[in-house]
């Protein structure tokens, strides 16, 4: 039988991070959940709540809570929860801390503006001790949170070190599935934000359920394109990671690139998506890096460079439709 990592400590206590700490204690884990906001870690120990993030839910577990990072890293696995463009300074906080060989789950869906890394490199170039893995799949927090079913990849180096990881957080609503797909497992969840606020602007924009699935489906042939020329395994973006997490984050609204995306079509302005109470959109971020990767290896991704243009007001929405509809016509597969 696979043995679970048992002391575990969940790095970012916003939704996802709360959400995956009380996976994890559902899963028979000892918890310790970090945070920098005093406040909100007292509720989550006090009152079982996380307004903020996951209103309306009391959770089912008690959770143990600090801000102490040196206590976080005394753990036999850490899983990394912030938002991607903070991984680096987190990681680089904690290294000190961290013992050789402690795997860390890498949960945010981006990819770092100006270096273009994936979160596995970042964590190779400030945690060089760790044994990076990635958790990706469809799974909104507040779902997780409420203990509703639903399945996603852990991906790590080995295949030994992902089965133990799966042990480690599988609980009756939680079925995660082992790959050592790093690559494939990390850009499918970092693109689907992208084409997520795309297929939004489409639907805010009421342009109809056929281009929303028109969109959907060439956006993820974008996705397995760079995905693909970066080293991800095909069989990996048709499963959760990928084609799973397509599915979900392109045609909820409870998926906030979604409606990030849906704010812009119905006509709402940049400044006001990106206001003091902006919800996180890792799309918003990562659209331009996926452009910027896209061309230093020849690939080719209209939506993304559409979305991106957008973000950066080069172009307006009618004229990312036009520009889309009246590319060169060319075999499907090509
Ligand atoms: N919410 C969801 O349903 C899911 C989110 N994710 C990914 O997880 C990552 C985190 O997302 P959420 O938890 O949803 O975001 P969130 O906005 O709910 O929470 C982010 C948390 O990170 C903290 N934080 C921000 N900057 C920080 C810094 N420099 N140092 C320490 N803490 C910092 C915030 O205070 C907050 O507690 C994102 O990459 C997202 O794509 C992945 C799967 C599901
Ligand atoms: O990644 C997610 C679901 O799998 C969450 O998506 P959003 O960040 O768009 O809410």
């Amino acid at each position: 039988m696979t043995t679970p990592f048992q002391r575990i400590s969940v790095l970012g206590a916003g939704a996802w991070g709360t959400a995956l700490a009380l996976n994890a204690a559902r899963a028979g884990r000892d918890v310790i959940l970090w945070g920098r906001d005093h406040e909100a870690l007292g509720k989550i120990a006090s009152e079982r709540q996380l307004p903020k993030y996951l209103p309306d839910i009391t959770f089912d577990q008690p959770l143990e809570v600090t801000t102490d990072l040196t206590e976080a890293a005394d753990v036999d696995c850490i899983l990394m929860v912030t938002p991607a463009q903070t991984t680096a300074k987190i990681a680089e906080d904690i290294s000190f801390f961290v013992r050789k060989g402690t795997p860390v789950i890498l949960a945010a869906k981006g990819l770092e503006k100006n270096t273009q890394r994936m979160m596995s490199e970042v964590l190779k170039d400030y945690l060089p001790q760790s044994r990076a893995a990635i958790l990706s799949g469809p799974s909104f927090a507040a779902d997780v949170a409420r203990g509703l079913p639903t399945a996603v990849t852990i991906a790590a180096e080995t295949d030994l070190l992902a089965e133990q990881l799966c042990a480690s957080l599988s609980n009756g609503a939680f079925r995660p599935y082992a790959s050592s797909d790093l690559i494939g497992v990390q850009m499918g969840g970092a693109l689907k934000n992208v084409l997520a606020i795309a297929c939004g602007i489409v639907q805010g924009k009421q342009l109809g359920a056929s281009a929303h699935a028109a969109l959907m489906t060439r956006g993820f042939a974008e996705i397995q394109r760079l995905a693909g020329k970066l080293g991800a395994r095909p069989e990996t973006l048709m499963g959760l990671s990928g084609f799973g997490d397509v599915t979900l984050s392109c045609s909820s609204a409870q998926s906030r690139n979604f409606s990030f995306g849906f704010a812009l079509g119905e006509g709402k302005s940049l400044a006001d998506l990106f206001g003091p109470n902006a919800k996180l959109s890792e799309g918003a971020y990562t659209a331009g890096v996926a452009v910027e990767l896209a061309s230093q290896h020849g690939i080719e991704m209209p939506i993304a460079q559409a979305v991106a243009n957008v973000l950066d007001q080069s172009i307006t929405i009618d004229e990312a439709v036009a520009g889309l509809m009246s590319r060169p016509l060319r075999r499907e597969t090509d």
